[in-house]
């Protein structure tokens, strides 16, 4: 394990078996439509990597890379730095992200596309973290339901590092409290 990790919350394995029961649930509802992927760059590049591997139905992926962390904790501003490149209207698109933390990145980019003329938005992630919700919003497929602490790996980073450990982790605080 790595030696900034406080714990390891989800192993390699359990992030597998977890992504195989959404795979099943997302190629039931999509079989026969062909979404939008939209990964929310850069956090959901592994998630997302690793989930269009599991979907079996007709989809066009198209990125798009918001920012809105300073260290651990949000700004509360989102900031565009990528648009998609694909028009949304009259599409169904399915947001992929790392996190749902205050839920302002997601509710941010659902409004976008609605207002923008996309049929349908649903939300996919990893992970949601319910206590820290500032904001109305809720996933259509979580991976799993996460406690308070800042995490990282699997996509998720604290000041670019760590995205690239295959487990999802807490943190030692005296790593950013530093
Ligand atoms: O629910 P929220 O409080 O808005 O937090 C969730 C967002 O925070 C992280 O992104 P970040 O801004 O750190 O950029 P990154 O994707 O490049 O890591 C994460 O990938 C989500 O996009
Ligand atoms: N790395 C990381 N990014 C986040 N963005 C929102 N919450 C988190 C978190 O717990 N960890």
């Amino acid at each position: 394990m790595n030696n900034d990790i406080e714990t390891i919350l989800y192993s390699e394995d359990q992030l597998n078996r977890r992504m195989d029961e959404i795979g099943q649930e997302l190629n039931e509802k999509y079989a026969n439509s062909q979404p939008l992927v939209v990964p929310v760059m850069t956090g959901a590049m592994v998630f997302t990597s690793d989930m269009l591997k599991r979907m079996d139905f007709k989809l066009v992926v198209d990125p798009i890379k918001v920012q809105s962390y300073e260290g651990v904790t949000s700004s509360g501003k989102i900031d565009l730095i990528q648009d998609i490149k694909s028009d949304v209207r009259g599409q169904s698109v399915i947001l992929m992200e790392d996190i749902i933390d205050t839920g302002r990145t997601l509710k941010y980019l659902k409004q976008l596309f609605l207002k923008r003329g996309a049929k349908s938005v649903e939300i996919c992630a990893m992970l949601d973290k319910p206590s820290t919700r500032q904001v109305a919003l809720k996933g259509d497929y979580i991976g799993f339901s996460a406690p308070d602490e800042f995490l990282v790996g699997y996509g998720l980073d604290y000041d670019g590092l760590y995205r690239n450990l295959p487990y999802i982790g807490i943190l030692k605080r005296q790593v950013y409290a530093s």
